[in-house]
């Protein structure tokens, strides 16, 4: 498995800068190998220096330490939405498909002031599209408390295992690379790209569902984030095969990106899990089915020899990610708060832009219902 330099950024710390730098202790501030590294001694925020938006520089608080997550029962409320979305999209509101299949993008309305009859179309809403890019939002600016009482609505919070997070919202995963930071140049020395196709977090028995990511700070070009629909996947497959991927289940583990944190002397909020999950999973509200392995965190399914599953694997990994013509490629501008549905598709971020400009974002990650599917239908 590829490191991924997405996760990395914030969580993993894979990349030779950024092991450097986890291994300061708060309280220390060094230059190693002539790279001065920028390292707040007061609040232990790294890469700080310049930031638009200080309060949500990454912390890693080492005495974080959670019990296993409990299962709970998710109420998906995309199914108690009017699909005509009355009250998320009124009159006057703009909506331009970005691409047929997957890939919205809205102007006009403000998320952080939406009814919950608003909030329930917008999941259905999501659901359909995929991901979907509000403009000219207030998120950023608003209290970390009230958007993360926002976000509630959709699902319990995840608080990932390893991340980064504004200090005292371990609900929030921060993605940052700073003016400083010189990982993604010490990635491309190994690698030839930054694409890291996944969903998050898929080892959880109750993965995310509704997710949102808003923007803090941005390159003036570059860091778009790439989309690819899993269901319009399934749906391009041969029937025959489609009936052959229904009843496997494949594990997903998150004990390597635990590890790779522990090889970074990085936080480990809670053990490690693996979980199986159906291969094909329907969606509740739409009742789409969507192919559910990926390359980051998926690692054999279940009953097959090893060759056998990664030889399948690899197909469907390939199938998702050259299906360019159900991909869409999201563009951040200042004030946008995209929102996906992790159950029915994958994304990854793009590492391409000019060093010395920082890239900044927060995530919300409600979790869903345990994976399930339904019966194959011919269509
Ligand atoms: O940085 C990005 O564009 C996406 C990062 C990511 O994978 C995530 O926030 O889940
Ligand atoms: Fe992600």
């Amino acid at each position: 498995m590829a490191p991924s330099l997405v996760e990395a950024t914030t969580t993993t710390g894979s990349t030779t800068a950024e092991l450097r730098t986890y291994k300061l202790q708060a309280g220390q501030y060094k230059e190693l190998d002539g790279h001065s590294i920028d390292y707040d001694v007061e609040t232990g925020r790294k890469g700080g220096r310049g930031a638009k938006y200080p309060h949500y520089l990454p912390t890693w608080d080492r005495e974080q330490h959670y019990p296993p997550l409990e299962p709970f029962e998710h109420y998906e409320h995309g199914r108690d939405a009017d699909p005509a979305f009355p009250n998320l999209l009124p009159k006057g509101t703009e909506v331009t498909d970005l691409t047929p299949f997957i890939g919205s993008e809205v102007k006009g309305i403000q998320l952080s002031s939406l009814s919950d009859e608003a909030k329930d179309e917008l999941a259905l809403f999501v659901a359909q599209r995929k991901v979907v890019a509000f403009r000219r939002q207030d998120f950023a600016d608003l209290p970390i408390s009230d958007v993360l009482r926002y976000g509630a609505y959709f699902g319990r919070h995840h608080i990932h295992p390893t991340s980064g997070a504004p200090e005292g919202f371990p609900e929030i995963h921060l993605v940052h690379r700073g003016e400083t930071d010189t990982g993604a140049q010490e990635y491309f020395k190994t690698r030839t790209s930054s694409v890291a196709w996944h969903s998050d977090v898929s080892y959880e028995q109750q993965p995310p569902g509704t997710t949102f990511l808003y923007i803090l700070d941005k390159p003036t070009t570059g860091g778009d984030t790439l989309f690819v629909d899993s269901v319009q996947a399934y749906k391009r497959l041969s029937p025959l095969f489609q009936e052959r991927l229904h009843g496997l289940r494949a594990t997903h583990s998150g004990i390597e990106q635990v590890n790779a944190a522990a090889a970074a002397a990085s936080i480990k909020r809670r053990e490690p899990v693996v979980n199986d999950h159906p291969l094909i999973r329907t969606h509740p509200a739409t009742g789409e089915k969507a192919i559910f392995v990926n390359d980051q965190f998926t690692r054999s399914i279940v009953g097959l020899k090893q060759e056998e599953s990664d030889a399948l694997l690899k197909f469907l990994y390939d199938h998702l990610a050259y299906g360019a013509d159900f991909q869409v490629r999201v563009k951040w501008e200042e004030g946008t708060v995209v929102v996906w549905d992790n159950r029915v598709t994958q994304h990854s971020a793009i590492v391409d832009w000019e060093n010395g400009q920082r890239r900044h974002l927060a995530r919300m990650t409600p979790q869903a219902e345990r994976p399930y599917e339904t019966a194959f239908e011919r269509s």
